[in-house]
């Protein structure tokens, strides 16, 4: 029996988060998530999907002939095979990323991924699930990212920022709006006016393509 994923897409577009937002990047996209962020734009990954040997989603990413691969949900890291996918991903010479809610022990990810942790705010709803131990592990090979609902959640993530020490930990420390609750300029506007070391990322493909899913 070969390893498989239950795999919801994989699609070339552009990378439009994080610090390699504006790249072209394959997106495979894992399929269920043991979470219900209030905002979340993926739930059509919840549950469906396609159940796919490794090799099989290997030879896909391998026919857009990309640089950059970004492995999201979902989320991944509540499948066990996520673990070698992404090992495998690396091993083929891809520049490699992992969008993970933070819930999950990040531990097991190949050093080589850049993991993009996000810190769930209260006003995703999902506050409670975040997996503080990840913290310790991350390197500046990492990305920490807060999506921000409100005030309060920007004021939230100030803290904790602060308290952990997030931009001597990680490479970047991401601030995104959350896309329908807060506006991108509201959000600008408090980061300057703070001077804090964080970078705003707005979620480019939404202005390329709207919400469609596969962009
Ligand atoms: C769909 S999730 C999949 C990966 C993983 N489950 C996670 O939450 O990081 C990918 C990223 O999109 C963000 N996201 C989801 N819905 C969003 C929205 N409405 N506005 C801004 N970011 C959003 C998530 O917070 C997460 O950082
Ligand atoms: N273009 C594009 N960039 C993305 N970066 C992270 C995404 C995600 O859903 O995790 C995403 C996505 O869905 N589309
Ligand atoms: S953890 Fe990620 S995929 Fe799951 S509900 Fe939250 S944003 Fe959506
Ligand atoms: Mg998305």
């Amino acid at each position: 029996m070969q390893d498989t994923l239950r795999i919801t897409e994989v699609f070339y577009s552009l990378q439009g988060e994080t610090r390699t937002a504006g790249l072209p990047t394959v997106f495979v996209r894992l399929t269920g998530c043991p979470l219900r962020c209030q905002y979340c734009d993926s739930a059509y990954a919840f549950s469906g999907g396609t159940v796919r040997t490794l090799d099989d989603i290997l030879e896909q990413v391998a026919s857009y002939r990309p640089r950059y691969v970004c492995v999201t949900g979902g989320e991944p890291l509540a499948q066990p095979n996520a673990i070698p996918l992404l090992k495998q991903l690396c091993d083929a010479g891809y520049e490699v990323s992992l969008e993970t809610s933070g819930a999950l022990d990040i531990s097991a990810v190949d050093p080589r991924v850049s993991r993009v942790v996000d810190l769930k705010t209260p006003g995703s709803k999902e506050a409670h699930r975040n997996r503080y131990e990840n913290i310790e592990l991350l390197t500046p090979n990492d990305q920490v990212k807060f999506v921000i609902c409100s005030r309060e959640d920007y004021d939230w993530a100030v803290s904790k920022l602060i308290q952990y020490g997030l931009e001597q930990r990680a490479g970047e420390v991401l601030l995104s709006p959350s896309h329908h609750d807060l506006s991108a300029r509201d959000l600008a506007n408090w980061v300057v006016a703070d001077n804090l070391p964080v970078r705003l990322q707005l979620q480019l493909h939404k202005y390329l393509w709207n919400d469609e899913p596969g962009r």
